[in-house]
């Protein structure tokens, strides 16, 4: 399975073609645009998400509610488009709307300056408009159907918000999954600590009326994915290095960890490798999951527990210092329409982005041309590795 977007952030759409997935899947709409909804929500978003509502168009690869195994094309419009058609048409501008119009002075933390330097574009919203985080609808899309083909094969998944400018939730390690499911979609910040939800949503006023901007961490779970998924043989199949590569591609990410993650560098071995159990019933089990799922670039039954660092997003109504690419001259920020915190939001991308790493890979690893046989497969697979 294989995935591309396309779309400007103030054009006429966002186009996602997905290939690879296997035929006889039952896929609605209403199933990916659950999670195109869940994306948009979330405390602390800007005045953009009360103007479009996203819903998908499918517009190839299924029929009757079944996919084809053809490409499967998914639209999602830009409702704000109607607001930019004079500066986001694909037809020749008048000049002087153009130069009143383009955008020279670059956002720290943003892609506008060295986009602009790669590309060669004096007028940066040739970069903002595809660097913005509207392409995250595009991708949550095809995450979504990672995310049902995961379903359909036993497999759960959910993202939620494990902190937010230095409030931490506690670990509910022994709600079951389905729980943590309905507690984030619940909560307004996407948390699963009731008791911190206040806390988070106040640091995120508090960033608004400063004129700033605020990050934190979303942590994945999955649950259900057999021992043996991935690889340990090439560095470019080694699912949990493609999950980490598939997290920091989502914009403002700067870093991932499994399990324990960056703890265990402060520990004895004795404390971090899980100890290997086995019974009848469960077949290979590890006693704790300090590795958060993955030894050797594979799955170990455990659940995969997946954390990622959001920054604070870099549109600012209090000035930073830039320079204008025409002038040179010194500027402070000019003031912007954003999102004062996204991180409600990106807990919802990260769930999509690994959902689809772990449906690409089994789809890889085990015959995918038809959902029955792969699903078959991966069953039989479930099997042998308990009675190893
Ligand atoms: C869901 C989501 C919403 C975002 N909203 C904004 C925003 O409103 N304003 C902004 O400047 N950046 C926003 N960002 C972050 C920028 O898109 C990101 O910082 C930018 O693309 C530069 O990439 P980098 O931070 O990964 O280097 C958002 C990110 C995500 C995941
Ligand atoms: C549009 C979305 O997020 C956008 C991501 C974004 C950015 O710079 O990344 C900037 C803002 O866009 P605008 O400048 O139009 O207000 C966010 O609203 C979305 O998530 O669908």
């Amino acid at each position: 399975m294989r995935y591309l977007t396309a779309g400007e952030s103030h054009g006429k759409q966002l186009t996602t073609i997905i290939e690879g997935v296997p035929a006889g899947m039952p896929l609605l709409a209403q199933d990916i645009n659950e999670s195109l909804h869940r994306r948009q929500g979330g405390y602390g978003r800007g005045k953009r998400m009360e103007i479009e509502t996203d819903d998908v168009h499918i517009m190839s690869g299924v029929r009757h509610g079944y996919t084809l195994g053809s490409p499967i094309t998914l639209v999602v419009k830009n409702d704000d488009y109607k607001h930019w058609t004079d500066i986001m048409g694909e037809e020749p501008i008048d000049p002087d709307t153009y130069i009143r119009r383009i955008v020279t002075k670059p956002r720290p933390g943003h892609a506008d300056l060295n986009g602009a330097i790669k590309y060669g574009h004096r007028d940066m919203r040739n970069v903002l408009e595809r660097s913005s985080a509207r392409e995250t609808a595009a991708r949550v899309a095809a995450g979504a159907v990672g995310k049902i083909l995961l379903n359909h094969l036993g497999i759960k998944i959910v993202g939620y918000v494990k902190e937010i400018a230095g409030v931490v939730a506690k670990d509910f390690q022994s709600l079951s999954i389905d729980e943590k499911i309905n507690r984030s979609n619940q909560s307004p910040v996407r948390t699963l600590d009731k008791d911190v939800e206040e806390d988070m949503m106040s640091k995120i006023d508090q960033a608004k009326k400063d004129g700033d901007s605020i990050g934190g961490v979303a942590e994945v779970i999955v649950e259900g994915v057999p021992a043996g998924i991935g690889s340990y043989v090439h560095y470019d199949r080694k699912l949990d290095g493609r999950i980490a590569g598939s997290v920091m591609s989502i914009n403002a990410f700067k870093g991932v960890e499994f399990g324990i993650g960056f703890l265990a560098a402060r520990k004895n071995g004795s404390e971090v490798h899980d100890e290997i159990m086995w019974s009848k019933n469960k077949g290979y089990y590890r006693k704790t999951n300090r590795l958060g799922g993955f030894e050797g670039g594979m799955t170990t039954g455990m659940p995969i527990v997946v954390k990622g660092v959001m920054k604070p997003i870099p549109t600012l109504y209090k000035p930073l210092q830039s320079v204008d690419i025409e002038t040179k001259e010194p500027f402070h920020a000019s003031i912007e329409r954003s999102d004062a915190c996204a991180v409600p939001a990106a807990s919802v991308v990260m769930e999509h982005v690994v959902a689809f790493e772990i449906a690409k890979a089994i789809t890889e690893q085990f015959s995918s041309d038809q959902f029955t046989i792969l699903k078959r497969e991966l069953d039989r697979h479930r099997e042998a590795s308990r009675c190893f």
